[in-house]
């Protein structure tokens, strides 16, 4: 069965950066606990994000993390990644899915309860919810939602809530009580003086427990309440470090 990290380290391809020696920094103290999601631009070429992601996807192997492909689709499949992540200018989560087929890992962006419930409906076996506080490495964004919009998410759904947006090891414990299994982040690794340091940092905030707060569906329920694992295919997922994701059975599209 394929199974989630808890710590998304999603790409930073602006000029300047170094999205490789970042990755390199995370995988050299993460293992299977590491998603690293590839994010390019949006006027990268495909030729530049397909060679990209393909030498993330070698790096995630050797350190058996899983390597999703945001957007693009079609760079997932072409590299084997083990699954993808759409938000609402992407493909339909549901044709997503028909894309990516059952086994993969799908994720979907979603900012409120209904968005959360009719993305899991078409298939998503993650969300990602946000933004949860102020970013610098996206423009154009609405209002932060807090781990209070979180906390709305997580309670509606069943799959694992991946908090985004101005994430940091400080501020991972109030999004874990808000019902979050994990976060992904831009710039708290990409931007750190010591990206390994940084890792460490929020591995360690997403390990410890969390008390469980009514009314939502805290991180171990998340991992509790899964849907049923679904057959491996065989491409790229790692051997464990997280909650097995699948789509709902039925899934729109599917
Ligand atoms: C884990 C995670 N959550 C949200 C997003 C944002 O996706 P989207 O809304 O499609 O915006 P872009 O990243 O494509 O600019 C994400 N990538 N990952
Ligand atoms: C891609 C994306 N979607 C919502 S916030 C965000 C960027 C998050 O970056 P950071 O972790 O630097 O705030
Ligand atoms: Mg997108």
């Amino acid at each position: 069965m394929s199974s989630l990290g808890r710590l998304h380290l999603v790409t930073d391809t602006r000029p300047g950066r170094d999205p490789l020696a970042v990755v390199r920094a995370a995988l050299s103290v993460a293992g299977p606990e590491l998603v690293v999601q590839v994010r390019v631009e949006d006027d990268t070429d495909d030729r530049t994000a397909y060679e990209l992601a393909g030498r993330v996807l070698a790096l995630c192997a050797a350190a058996g993390a899983s390597c999703l492909v945001n957007d693009r689709l079609h760079i997932a499949l072409a590299i084997g990644a083990s699954g993808g992540h759409v938000g609402g200018r992407d493909l339909p989560v549901n044709v997503a899915r028909r894309v990516l087929g059952p086994a993969a890992v799908l994720g979907a962006t979603a900012r409120d309860p209904d968005a959360g419930v009719a993305a899991v409906t078409a298939g998503a076996s993650y969300l990602g919810v946000g933004p949860c506080h102020a970013t610098t490495t996206k423009s154009g964004l609405p209002a932060p939602i807090g781990a209070d919009g979180v906390r709305r998410v997580a309670s509606a759904v069943s799959v694992p809530v991946i908090a985004i947006g101005g994430i940091t090891a400080e501020r991972v414990p109030e999004l874990l009580a808000a019902g979050a299994y994990g976060v992904a982040v831009v710039g708290a690794l990409s931007q750190a003086a010591d990206p390994a340091r940084a890792t460490v940092d929020l591995l360690h905030a997403l390990r410890r427990p969390t008390l469980p707060v009514p009314g939502t569906a805290s991180a171990a329920d998340q991992g509790r309440r899964r849907t049923p694992p679904v057959p491996e295919s065989g491409r790229g997922h790692p051997p464990g470090g997280g909650v097995a994701v699948a789509p709902p059975a039925g899934a729109a599209g599917c």
